[in-house]
């Protein structure tokens, strides 16, 4: 059982190293013939937009990541592949003996992260830090703007309202292996999707399809088979053929007589029409019932903004299963991660642009978290690997902003995660990293949280962080522009 989980947890396996993009692997071969492979490469990965216009990234898939850098490695059948593709024997002779040995930085998983400072922090050789690109943005991509979804979802729910996971079958090709897991770092309770519950140890749920209820002659007689089979957990759905003239009604009748037997009806599940209405009207049916135990689920493309509104107008439903826009992440369907080279050797590198956000800050770096007296956070400071106490933060774009934080306490954001091919941190369960996230989240001001323009969390520079951004940029505008400036 234990090999399976492992085995699934990296469905890939060795032939995760060709999960890349084809210039990572060209590249490596260059880096390979002239001999650069060895020069030392630190890597950032940051991104610099919060998925939804929110104001927080829920920072997820460093499970996955850890599993596949750990896997890491070119076997027969991938170099014979690379072989045909024209790739040179000596470089697929030095693949062949590859391992991932970089030194890998990150927060725990389910920490907050804000843009434009590095989440992720890979330094080690030139080749291997630069062919893990494709792979981790792939990874970290993905799982944290579902569990940033997922933690929107739990705003808008609140603290005792359920949120179920029901996005396998609407999940863009196997993201159904990742999601749920990121799904419930982010905030909700449980999931349908069973191989996540199984592999990942989270909750499983569910009610079910309107099939069912289509397979019997009567909404009744499914109902009742429906509770006689799950009397443990049965949740009935109750919009096959008309909510409130006849599914409730069903339910309530199923419900009584599972109370003759000494059994519960848990609930019912509405999922299509005005819920806030169908909610109100069904839960006075059912008190009137003397059934008023038993809970309501709705379902029907929720999101939060959907849900929020739903509350608003005080439709009492327990919980909300949430598909579509979850696992898509509907409104915004993208992290924009990207990962950068920030240091070789012992020179700072960057990137020029025209466009001043576009710069990637140089060095190998740290981020510290400034927290005031009431342990709130305050902001996060970028400071320069081994800087401890910085007296000012600088805005990263804007010459004239600058805050002293000389007062505030600070934590360090980026840990060693990974080095030599061992992985030096525990692995949390999603339940664990979903607990961080919550911890988290109730130290960031409500300001930060609001769905609608949210206030910006400070991300600055320290002062020493961005005189080194500012002087490699000269040197670099001076080498590549022959400017003088
Ligand atoms: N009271 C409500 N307030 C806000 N949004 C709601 C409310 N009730 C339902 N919605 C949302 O409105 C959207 C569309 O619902 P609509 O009633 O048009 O579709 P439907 O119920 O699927 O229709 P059908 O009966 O054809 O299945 C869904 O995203 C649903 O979650
Ligand atoms: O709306 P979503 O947020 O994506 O949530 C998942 C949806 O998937 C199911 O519908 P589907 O029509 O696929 O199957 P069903 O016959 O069981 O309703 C379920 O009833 C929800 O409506
Ligand atoms: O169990 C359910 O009710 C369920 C599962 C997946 C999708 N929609 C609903």
């Amino acid at each position: 059982m234990t090999d399976l989980i492992q085995t699934v947890k990296n469905p890939l396996g060795a032939l995760g190293s060709i999960y890349t993009d084809q210039y990572e692997l060209t590249m490596a071969q260059g880096y390979f013939k002239s001999g650069k492979y060895e020069q030392q490469a630190c890597f950032d990965y940051f991104f610099r937009k919060v998925p939804c216009d929110g104001g927080y990234v829920v920072f997820s898939g460093l499970d996955t990541l850890l599993e596949v850098l750990s896997d890491l490695c070119f076997d027969d059948e991938a170099i014979a592949y690379l072989a045909e593709q024209g790739f040179a024997n000596d470089f697929l002779e030095h693949l062949r003996a590859f391992r991932f040995e970089a030194e890998v930085l990150a927060p725990r998983e389910g920490e907050l992260v804000f843009p434009f400072e590095p989440v992720v922090r890979v330094r080690g050789g030139l080749l291997e830090a630069q062919i893990v690109e494709s792979a981790l943005l792939n990874v970290l991509n993905f799982e944290s703007l579902i569990a940033t979804k997922a933690s929107r979802l739990r705003e808008a729910a609140g603290p005792d309202k359920k949120v179920i996971d029901f996005g396998l079958r609407r999940a863009q090709g196997f993201a159904g292996m990742q999601l749920s897991r990121a799904a419930v770092v982010g905030g909700c309770d449980s999931t349908s999707n069973v191989f996540a519950g199984y592999r990942d140890g989270i909750p499983i749920t569910g009610t079910q399809a309107h099939s069912w209820i289509q397979s019997f002659d009567t909404e009744l007689e499914a109902f009742r088979t429906y509770a006689d089979a799950f009397p443990e957990k049965c949740i009935l759905l109750v919009d096959t053929y008309d909510t409130l003239e006849s599914g409730v009604p069903n339910a309530i009748t199923v419900g009584k007589e599972m109370e003759e037997r000494g059994e519960r009806l848990d609930g019912i599940r509405l999922d299509s029409g005005d819920l806030a209405w169908l909610a109100k009207r069904a839960r006075k049916m059912l008190d009137d019932a003397g059934l008023d135990y038993v809970k309501i689920a709705a379902s029907n493309q929720l999101d939060e903004h959907v849900i929020k509104s739903l509350l608003d107008q005080d439709a009492p439903i327990d919980a909300f299963g949430v598909g579509t826009r979850l696992v898509t992440s509907y409104d915004c369907p993208a992290l924009d991660g990207v990962y950068k080279l920030s240091q070789v050797d012992d020179k700072p590198r960057l990137k020029l642009s025209e466009s001043r956000v576009k710069v990637n800050f140089p060095g190998h770096k740290q981020v510290l978290r400034l927290i005031d007296e009431q342990g709130m956070f305050y902001g996060d400071c970028v400071v320069v690997d081994g800087q401890t106490e910085p007296d000012h933060m600088h805005h990263p774009f804007d010459d004239d902003k600058h805050v002293a934080i000389e007062g505030f306490d600070n934590e360090t954001l980026l840990r060693p995660v990974m080095n030599d091919g061992e992985v030096l941190v525990d692995r949390p369960s999603a339940h664990d990293a979903a607990a961080y996230a919550q911890e988290r989240l109730d130290r960031l001001p409500g300001e930060h949280k609001r769905f609608q323009n949210p206030h910006v969390y400070k991300v600055g520079l320290s002062e020493q962080m961005r005189d080194l951004r500012d002087r490699t940029l000269q040197t670099a505008r001076k080498t590549h522009l022959n400017e003088d400036r």
